[in-house]
């Protein structure tokens, strides 16, 4: 009989021991857990262990400079990451440095059996040993500590492995083209050059020249295109659903041969650029109405990114707006700080302009005010004037139907509820987390005016009232 694999966990915190200790016990694992980083490295010496799992921060020594280590005299063995501290930068030295994979805490159990199960059977690759030495600065370039962030950063870090055609999609200002330049950044190509073409932003006629350079008259030769500038590094293409069928055509070849020629030209040229495509519209309704190729989106397709809007990721907004005021402050904008309520009002918008629309507010409050506490009654005014606002409704996107994303949530709940989680005043619960958005965002809507709202709602004036107390909603009038 096969001896069972040995699974060594290394956390300082108690119960994640216990938990892991005991999810992976009954999966039929020996598991051998210890707080100390110093205990891991001497079993790993010790040759014991067929996995490991480890925490970043321990009292005695940080788990991402042992991956490193481990990797460097057992590369066979492979070292799973898991991390509270929820960055890019994480996500990407937990790759580089060669973990099998990066997992952020909170985590579900059923998805870390997943990955341990994935790490014990998969044959170790030759492309799997030790990465060279990364750079990744410190300064974060993507700010968000939600779950789906951490879905991107660990996307974002297995893909500067790589040079996989990545295709971001999202709606405009959901930091698109910040993603398509961490890619760059971070990945294998970060020494040659990063070259974005917005197709939106080009006359329609002068698309495949400037992607591909042309012919000039006489002996005066060829004038590069931006494939050509790209070469060595990352050619981003953003608003790709905005590239003329011609063009289209021309890109196709470029990806099925890895060559292409200039406009008006014969010699070949080789491509050697890694693509990032970006769009905020969808493809597949192009497709349909015949204005975008199908097999250019499969060629482009290879990986798909798709950012959230800001709504969807509310619990960010407090760290989006925060890096916005500090980036204003080394700007020389001056201290400022949101009180609660000015917060809670941010958290509570819609936001169809995304993280661009809240930094532009940001930046406007800052210049236009000079009180150093923003308070919830300037927020409701700049978010009221329809004319400081860049986000006509043309631009809005349709929104995602309520049912869908209600339903989301309540089958996250219902899972946690299966993994132990205990669940009770379930529909309580719920009703308050849609209810408190819907009165918050009316009341912001009619300025505080309550008799304004009860009407909006179709609830009596009582009713109001009593529900935000019971929700704890607060009440601030606004300016008018
Ligand atoms: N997660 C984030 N952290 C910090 N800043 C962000 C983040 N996401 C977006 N931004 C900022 O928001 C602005 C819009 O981002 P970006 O231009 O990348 O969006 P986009 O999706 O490419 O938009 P569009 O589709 O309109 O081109 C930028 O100034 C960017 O720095």
């Amino acid at each position: 009989m096969t001896p069972l694999p040995t699974i060594l966990v290394a956390d300082d915190d108690r119960s994640i021991r216990t938990v892991l200790g005991q999810a992976l016990g009954r999966a039929g694992y020996q598991v051998q857990v210890t707080p100390y980083a110093s205990t891991l490295w001497q079993w790993v010496q010790e040759g014991e262990g067929d996995l490991v799992i480890t925490d970043v921060a321990m009292p005695d020594g940080n788990g991402l400079e042992l991956v490193t280590r481990i990797r460097q005299i057992r590369p066979d063995l492979r070292v799973i990451v898991m991390s509270a501290q929820s960055t890019l930068t994480t996500a990407v030295k937990a790759t580089q440095r060669g973990a099998f994979e990066y997992l952020a805490k909170p985590f579900d159990l059923k998805e870390l059996l997943a990955v341990v199960a994935r790490a014990l059977t998969t044959p170790v690759q030759e492309a799997e040993k030790p990465a060279p030495a990364p750079t990744p600065e410190e300064r974060l370039p993507l700010i968000g500590q939600s779950m789906v962030m951490q879905g991107i950063y660990r996307s974002i870090a297995r893909l500067t492995t790589s040079d996989l055609t990545v295709m971001i999609t999202g709606e405009s200002g959901t930091g698109k083209e910040l993603v398509a330049r961490a890619l760059h950044e971070y990945g294998r190509r970060r020494s040659g050059p990063f070259v974005a073409v917005n197709m939106a932003a080009i006359p329609r006629e002068q698309i495949e020249s400037e992607l591909f350079g042309y012919e000039r008259g006489g002996n005066l030769g060829r004038m590069p295109g931006r494939f050509e500038q790209a070469s060595g590094g990352t050619l981003f293409l953003d608003e790709i659903g905005d590239m003329p069928q011609e063009a289209q055509t021309r890109l196709l070849r470029v990806l099925q041969e890895g060559e292409f020629t200039t406009v008006g030209g014969s010699t070949p040229l080789h491509a050697d650029v890694r693509i990032v495509a970006a769009t905020h519209r969808d493809l597949r309704q192009a497709i349909q109405a015949g204005i975008f190729r199908e097999d250019l989106y499969y060629r482009l397709n290879v990986v798909p990114l798709r950012l959230p809007p800001l709504r969807e990721r509310r619990e960010d907004i407090p760290l989006l707006a925060r890096h916005f005021l500090a980036q204003c402050r080394e700007a020389g904008g001056g201290y400022r700080m949101l009180d609660e309520e000015a917060m809670t009002r941010l958290q509570a918008w819609r936001w169809p302009g995304n993280v661009r629309e809240l930094e532009n507010l940001i930046r406007r409050i800052v210049a236009l005010y000079s009180q150093e506490t923003i308070t919830a009654e300037l927020v409701d005014a700049e978010l009221a004037d329809p004319l400081a606002s860049d986000f006509a409704p043309d631009r809005q996107q349709v929104a995602e139907p309520l049912v869908d994303s209600v339903s989301r949530h309540i089958a996250r709940y219902l899972e946690a509820g299966r993994e132990g989680m205990p669940l009770h005043d379930l529909h309580a619960r719920i009703i308050a987390e849609v209810e408190r958005p819907l009165i918050q965002m009316t009341l912001t809507e009619t300025r505080g005016n309550q008799i304004k709202a009860a009407a909006m709602l179709g609830l009596n004036r009582n009713t109001l009232r009593k529900k935000i107390r019971d929700l704890e909603i607060p009440v601030v009038r606004g300016v008018v």
